[in-house]
């Protein structure tokens, strides 16, 4: 090799390595060794030795890289690297090893690399995580994408590119996946949901661009030049009304600063295109600084403080807004900058909202990165009682917000879950343990609460005969659906009572009804000798699982004090359906105008007739275990039942609680609420 060559070689390996900078800076120096210049010959030497050094612990680097990498890979997956990367063939998905943390930078250096030698593909990223997953829909794209690459013959599977991530200049590593995305990544730091840009929610109002870029700017400056109110996670400007955190009402005796004038022309806006007149003018503002990693826990705007229409306007960053029906349905929209949300009615109402903790959202197949996001949330005071149609939500109407987890039967006990930044495990209180003991020695030991002994069993135990003599007509309802069953299906009519539901289907299908009244049960055996029936409590049915094709749960459930024992019921149902199979359930209605109800737990009276009734009793001789009265003058005595009358949703909500089922039908039918629920896994 010549000096020439030499000299050119050694400058491409400095190059390759890009230390020649380094060494170029410092020539000056190295001329001089121990005070004696150096000749040509030995200069070449020296910097052939330096850059072999170099190039030496760059490849050393890359090495060590490549195998923490693939190791860190493993690691989180909990997969060999066999299982994760292909080394041998091209793939149409890679690995990209960026050892960054997955944040926007990592993310946009990466995309727009790859789109520069390869096009179109989708890059995931998981933040927290030093690495992300290229999808092509090519393999060429991919081949494409390595081949573009820088490598080191020396080590295998080293494809790489420097690349400058703001300032930092990181060599980023890509290997050919084997796995699928799906494989990878399962519940760790990307679960969490894909947002839409466009969501059903009853009552959501929702559209993009609604002020100008040049507005949105300028509320911006006049926001910043405000003073802040510092919360525990972000900061906070009220206007209007002060506001009292805590019980998340406002102060009408406390009026604040007014709505700044630099809102006026957004307010007009808002006041021609969605107040429309249909409420007062929206007089109170709060404003919301959210950095990124900030977020807002699950809730729903109180209803007696501020009227309907509550209006947000998003600022500066896009971000993702979670929706929570009582119902369990969850909506996720992407609120852009510059967008108006309104919400009213139902989702006003009854949904939760939230903004997860969160430093990225999925949105559409995309990740969007939080910047810093400021909303705007315009409410209207109200000065009159809130009479919404939700009332199991309304403070205005029986609902307290302190102790609402406790007393409303619609929420569900994991409501406020999902969010990591919120999520808090209650503790259970005295009370509610005591409840969940009584409910777990029910369904253990079959032994009833007092409640349900006392005004339930033992009521329609004395009752039997007389109750029986009311209930002989079947309603159409039922009967036609028993008689819409597939032949041959095997059908439970659980809590049958007289058995009237047990013959009135066309003969095809096999019914079997149990009772956990004896009295009844003899009863409804009295009816024929086709009729199969034994007494059973509904808590703790004696078949196997999976076995009945359908079944029937008439007026059965609102006998249970608690939604701990409703549930239990609705499970055992299903426990003994086959998959696929549908149950039929009525439960009294609260709503109902046969009669009316002060309260949903209730004691409904039953005027059992002198002549269903012991001598003794009627005279006052003796006196059951239950309370009850004597009615002269109707010539009865009156025992009380225990109800607990459902309200519109509430038994929906029940069941959505359960995780194997799906609601096929619901409607209201005879003063009850009805439900058909299919059993969809075991
Ligand atoms: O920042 C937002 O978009 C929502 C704020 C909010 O829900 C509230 O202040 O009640
Ligand atoms: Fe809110």
């Amino acid at each position: 090799m010549s000096q020439e060559e030499a000299k050119q070689n050694l400058e491409d390996i400095e190059k390759s390595n890009q230390v020649q900078n380094n060494i170029q800076q410092k020539d000056g120096e190295q001329q001089i060794q121990d005070g004696k210049q150096l000749s040509p010959e030995e200069e070449l030497k020296l910097r052939e030795k330096k850059a072999k050094k170099a190039l030496n612990a760059k490849i050393y680097d890359l090495q060590k890289k490549l195998s923490r990498g693939i190791q860190v890979i493993s690691q989180t997956e909990g997969k060999t690297p066999e299982e994760l990367f292909s080394f041998k063939e091209a793939t149409s998905n890679l690995f990209v090893l960026h050892f960054g943390i997955g944040e926007e930078v990592d993310y946009v250096t990466v995309k727009d690399y790859v789109n520069s030698v390869a096009g179109t593909h989708k890059l995931t990223v998981f933040p927290g995580l030093g690495y992300g997953y290229i999808q092509f829909d090519d393999v060429k794209k991919a081949e494409q994408t390595i081949n573009s690459l820088e490598r080191f013959e020396q080590i295998e599977n080293c494809h790489y590119k420097e690349m400058t991530y703001e300032k930092k200049t990181r060599p980023t590593l890509f290997l050919y996946a084997h796995c699928k995305l799906t494989d990878i990544c399962q519940n760790k730091n990307n679960d969490f949901p894909e947002a839409s840009r466009k969501v059903d929610a009853p009552g959501l109002l929702f559209q993009e661009e609604f002020i100008t870029q040049d507005y949105e700017k300028l509320i911006m400056e006049e926001i910043d030049k405000k003073e802040w109110n510092r919360l525990a996670k972000r900061k906070v400007q009220h206007y209007g009304y002060e506001f009292l955190y805590g019980i998340n009402s406002i102060n009408k005796d406390n009026k604040k600063d007014p709505i700044p004038d630099f809102l006026n022309n957004l307010m007009q806006t808002i006041s021609k295109e969605v107040i429309k007149g249909e409420q007062p003018e929206l007089d109170q503002l709060t404003i919301n600084d959210y950095y990124p990693g900030d977020g807002i826990a699950p809730h729903f705007d109180t209803h007696s403080p501020f009227e309907e229409k509550i209006v947000i306007v998003s600022l500066n960053s896009g971000i993702v807004m979670s929706f929570k029906s009582y119902k369990n349905e969850e909506k996720h929209l992407f609120l852009p900058p510059r967008s108006i949300l309104v919400l009213s009615g139902e989702v006003r109402y009854a949904w939760f909202h939230s903004i997860a903790s969160r430093k990225v959202d999925k949105v559409e197949g995309d990740f969007n990165f939080r910047r810093r996001r400021v909303s705007l949330t315009f409410r209207t005071v109200q000065f009159k009682p809130c009479r919404c149609a939700y009332p199991f939500f309304c403070e205005d109407q029986g609902y307290d917000p302190v102790t609402m987890k406790k007393n409303n039967p619609l929420l569900p006990r994991d409501y406020h879950a999902k969010d990591d930044s919120t999520k808090v495990v209650a503790p259970k209180s005295e009370e509610e343990q005591k409840i969940l003991d009584e409910v777990q020695q029910v369904i253990t030991d079959g032994k009833p609460t007092n409640l349900e002994q006392k005004y339930v069993y033992e009521v329609y135990e004395k009752i039997a005969p007389h109750f029986s003599h009311t209930r002989y007509n079947p309603w159409p309802k039922i009967e036609s659906f028993l008689k819409g069953l597939e032949p041959g299906s095997l059908v439970a009519d659980i809590g049958c009572g007289n058995g009237k539901y047990l013959d009135c289907h066309n003969g095809d299908i096999y019914m079997i009804g149990t009772d956990r009244s004896e009295n009844l049960i003899s009863l409804a055996r009295n009816r024929g000798e086709e009729i199969q029936v034994f007494s059973a409590d509904c808590l703790k049915l004696p078949w196997v699982s999976s076995k009945f094709d359908n079944a029937i749960s008439i007026a059965v459930i609102h006998h249970f004090s608690t939604p701990e024992l409703r549930i239990h019921a609705i499970n055992e149902i299903l426990r003994i359906l086959k998959v696929g199979g549908e149950a039929l359930i009525y439960v009294w209605a609260f709503e109902q105008t046969e009669k009316s109800f002060s309260e949903q737990d209730v004691f409904v009276p039953w005027n059992l007739q002198n002549k269903y009734e012991d001598e003794k009793v009627v005279k006052g001789e003796i006196k059951p275990n239950t309370d009850i009265q004597i009615n002269e003058a109707k010539q009865s005595v009156v025992y009380k039942r225990y109800y607990h009358v459902f309200k519109k949703g509430e038994l929906e909500e029940l069941i959505s609680r359960i995780p194997n089922c799906k609601i096929n039908d619901s409607y209201y039918d005879h003063a009850n609420w009805v439900v058909k629920i299919e059993k969809t896994s075991e």
